[in-house]
């Protein structure tokens, strides 16, 4: 299917992801000429824009499509009654398996995927595993799709998006913690609020670009520091001796259960 033929629709598509992955798709010169059509519970998107059209109706969403995004939240999908007749359907839901999507919706095409918030400036890392019926043809978009709002990975093995659901999925939100924590011990050191918050925001978006430009491993930037050891060295142990990997870890393995039992 070439570019000019392709509608995509997405259910859910005015919500905080679905609207990160329409804004994505629409600024990628790979998607220029095709067409999205975005299903809404409630409130009509106040923005519109000639390559998107809007319905509440999300069976005429379908008969419009080639293929379906599914973004609602994992509590509203049950209620979600489309018949995708075996079109290609990708989901982003945390915790709703691939069995479950191609029974309720009558298709055994299906794409799981687990984007990220990181997706609103086009940064997500999203995961995805497909299900035996998709095609070679299926698969070929959907790298091309997630680069629209990231990176992406194919995994093999189902479960896998499960736990990457709290690794990556959640993941954005552990350095906000972190930075959280930052801001927390120096204004507890009586520093002014906006300097507390500007050094912890900065120091996440340091490091985060430092871990991509090096292109390196975290423990090495870890290592680094740790046989400079300087002041670094010192904070690294104390962090450590006070549980940080583990809390990391037991936080980590608590999402990974939420997401096993989301949708069961
Ligand atoms: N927000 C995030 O960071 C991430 C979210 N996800 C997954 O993405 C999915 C969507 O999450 P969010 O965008 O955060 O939630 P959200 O609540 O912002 O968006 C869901 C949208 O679906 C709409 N909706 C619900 N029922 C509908 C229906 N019958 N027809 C049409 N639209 C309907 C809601 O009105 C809402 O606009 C969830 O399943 C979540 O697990 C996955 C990774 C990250
Ligand atoms: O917290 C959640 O359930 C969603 C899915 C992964 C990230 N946000």
């Amino acid at each position: 299917m070439n570019d000019k033929q392709r509608v995509i629709g997405v259910i859910g598509g005015t919500g905080w992801l679905g609207a990160a992955i329409v804004n994505g798709i629409l600024q990628s010169h790979d998607f220029a000429n095709t067409r999205l059509i975005v299903s809404y519970r409630t409130h009509a998107p106040r923005e519109t824009s000639a390559q998107v059209s809007v319905t509440q109706d999300n069976q005429y969403l379908v008969e419009q499509s080639d293929m379906v995004i599914l973004s609602v939240r994992p509590q509203d999908w049950p209620a979600i009654n489309i018949d995708l007749k075996g079109k290609l359907v990708i989901s982003v839901m945390a915790g709703i398996t691939a069995a479950q999507i191609s029974e309720g919706a009558h298709t055994s095409k299906v794409i799981r995927s687990l984007p990220n918030a990181a997706a609103s400036i086009n940064e997500s890392y999203t995961p995805w595993f497909a299900s035996q019926a998709c095609s070679t043809d299926d698969l070929s978009i959907i790298p091309t799709l997630f680069n629209t709002f990231g990176t992406e990975d194919q995994c093999e093995i189902e479960d896998d998006i499960d736990y990457l659901t709290a690794i990556s999925g959640a993941g954005p939100a552990y350095p906000a913690l972190l930075a959280q924590a930052l801001e927390e011990s120096a204004l507890t050191h009586g520093l002014p609020r906006h300097i507390a918050r500007h050094a912890a925001n900065a120091v996440i978006r340091g490091s985060g670009g430092l871990l991509e430009d090096l292109n390196s491993y975290p423990e090495q930037l870890v290592n680094v520091f740790e046989n400079y050891g300087g002041t670094t060295a010192a904070g690294l142990i104390s962090m450590r001796q006070a549980g940080f990997i583990k809390a990391v870890d037991q936080g980590v393995n608590a999402a990974y259960q939420r997401a096993k039992t989301l949708g069961r």
